[in-house]
């Protein structure tokens, strides 16, 4: 069933487990998140980006929120790093329940004021926002403790944005950043930090950059003819501190391409006759589904559908 991300976050972060925001660009995605979501009788959101709604349009909007109403457990339909007052309408308008406006590289006060505008319009027709401080940026353990500070979410900061914004949940920048690059080996979480910004706001918090690339995925896309270097993602035992710190919601999307795309050039590496796209988009879409299910497990949302 369509429920607000807050519905599905507040509850969360009450009991202390971790929803997944899965991002989808396309049917074969949807469907294995929200599978993978019944299976697992997991609340689950699914997460839509710009440049998703840029792809697919309203093929996909629809779609997603069509089968978000029909779906036997909790669904928020999301728009990810909404990056314009203009983008949260559109997606408003498509009958999204969830919208992130993402003004983190701007000015405080900018952000404040442009957040606080959103959060207005989302909640006057009952949507629910997310927010962000901080910037998201991979940090090694070396780096300066005043840039360090200057890129990371800074928690009495958090709690006064908040207060003035009324957004529902905050994304908070503690050292994670996106795609399959984190960092050199294991990329360094300040968790001292999030239990600080946690004590201070109350509302439930976003971990973006939270895919663990794990190199079994790696090694299979590799294997599979797939070009890519050193990359790393986020520990599963970071993850479980962070959520048991006060993260609720948990953005993944590249560990769901890295399967995708290896299955794909797998099934034609090996069938290089074949040309009937559901041949290779099937086992992709199982594929991405098995990820999404065991992030379910690391993050604890199974069963609390
Ligand atoms: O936090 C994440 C994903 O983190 P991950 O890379 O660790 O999966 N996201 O918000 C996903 C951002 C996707 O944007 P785009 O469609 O423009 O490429
Ligand atoms: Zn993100």
């Amino acid at each position: 069933m369509l429920v607000t991300g807050l519905e599905i976050l507040r509850k969360a972060r009450a009991e202390g487990y971790g929803v997944g925001a899965f991002n989808t660009n396309n049917m074969e995605f949807t469907q294995a998140i929200l599978e993978a979501a019944e299976e697992m009788k997991s609340p689950v959101i699914l997460a839509l980006s710009e440049g998703a709604m840029k792809y697919g349009g309203r093929a996909l909007t629809r779609m997603v929120v069509a089968l978000a109403q029909e779906a036997r457990v909790p669904v928020a339909v999301h728009l990810d790093h909404g990056s314009s007052y203009e983008s949260v309408l559109k997606a408003l308008r498509e009958g999204f329940t969830s919208v992130m406006i993402d003004k983190s590289h701007e000015d405080f006060e900018t952000n404040v004021r442009e957040t606080k505008r959103v959060v207005e319009a989302a909640h006057a027709v009952g949507v629910t926002v997310e927010a962000e401080l901080g910037r998201l940026a991979g940090i090694e353990e070396h780096v300066a403790v005043d840039e360090k500070d200057a890129l990371l979410t800074n928690p009495e900061e958090a709690r006064i944005f908040m207060e003035r914004t009324g957004a529902d949940y905050l994304a908070v920048a503690i050292g994670t950043s996106h795609g399959a690059y984190k960092g050199k080996g294991r990329p360094f979480i300040d968790h001292p930090r999030l239990a600080r910004i946690a004590k201070l706001v109350p509302a439930p918090l976003v971990l973006h950059g939270a895919s663990a690339v794990p190199q079994e995925l790696v090694e299979r896309f590799r294997a599979a003819g797939g070009e890519i270097g050193e990359a790393s993602g986020i520990h599963p035992e970071d993850i479980k501190k962070a959520i048991s710190l006060g993260i609720a919601k948990i953005n993944t999307d590249t560990d769901l391409r890295l399967a995708f795309t290896a299955l794909v050039r797998e099934t034609l590496g090996k069938n290089p006759k074949e040309f009937d796209p559901r041949k290779y988009l099937g086992p992709a879409r199982e594929a991405v589904k098995e990820v999404v299910k065991s992030r379910m497990e690391l993050f604890g949302s199974v069963g609390r559908a």
